[in-house]
């Protein structure tokens, strides 16, 4: 168990288009699930820590708004640019999840995090499982579900570790290759695993 509490914290990760928020949304039918990409996006509200933060970035639009694709192009294209981002984002990233885990009770949850390798967040974790895919099936599922450019999602996934070195540093591997039931089964063979 983690040294933060009693709990036990599951980390879930894998590279963009995986299929992380939908083993999560899986994984929530029974035990609390944070997802890292909603704490981030809560903090670029107006008002918010990380909105304040960014302010000398010029990132908002006239409606007073974090214009996220403007600051995508910006981090995704500027190495420099993205890592002064990131320092002022992931701290604060940090503290939200702490504070959350703090506030959980039971005895199981997870927190999806799409950089957990990337950050070296691996301390918060008890175990880490990693969701799968082949590289042209996420980005065709990215392409086609999501409606993010083969050229966006390919920027992004440079600048992420590769999937590889993710399988490697984690203790349970999710394959997405197949359907979302396969996948739904894979999710339900690890969750019984952490009953037994
Ligand atoms: C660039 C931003 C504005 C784009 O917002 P958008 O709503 O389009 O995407 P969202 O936040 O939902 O992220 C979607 C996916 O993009 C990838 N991604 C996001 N940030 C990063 C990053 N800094 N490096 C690499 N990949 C990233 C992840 O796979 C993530 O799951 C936003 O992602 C952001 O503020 N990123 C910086 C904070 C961060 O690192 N967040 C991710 C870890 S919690
Ligand atoms: N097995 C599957 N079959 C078909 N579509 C899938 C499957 N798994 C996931 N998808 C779809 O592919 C897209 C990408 O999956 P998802 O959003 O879960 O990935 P993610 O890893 O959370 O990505 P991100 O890093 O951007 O948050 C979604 O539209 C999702 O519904």
């Amino acid at each position: 168990m983690s040294e933060l509490s009693e709990k036990k914290i599951i980390g879930i990760t894998g590279t963009m288009g995986a299929g992380k928020s939908e083993a999560a949304r899986i994984v929530r039918e029974h035990y609390p699930v944070l997802d890292c990409d909603r704490v981030n996006a809560r903090l670029l509200e107006p008002g918010e820590a990380g909105y304040k933060a960014l302010a000398p970035y010029g990132f908002t639009g006239a409606d007073g708004r974090i214009d996220k694709r403007r600051m995508a192009a910006a981090m995704f294209n500027d190495p420099q640019c993205k890592a002064e981002i990131e320092a002022i984002l992931h701290p604060l990233i940090r503290q939200r999840i702490l504070a959350w885990i703090d506030q959980q009770n039971g005895r199981l949850v997870f927190i999806e995090m799409p950089l957990l390798f990337e950050t070296g967040s691996q301390d918060l974790f008890d175990e880490i499982w990693c969701v799968c895919v082949d590289d042209d099936l996420a980005l065709y599922r990215l392409k086609t579900y999501r409606h993010i450019s083969e050229e966006d999602a390919r920027a992004r996934i440079r600048t992420q570790s590769d999937p590889a070195s993710k399988r490697r540093q984690s203790d349970v591997i999710l394959w997405n290759n197949g359907t979302k039931a396969e996948l739904r089964k894979a999710v339900e063979e690890a969750l019984r695993k952490e009953q037994a």
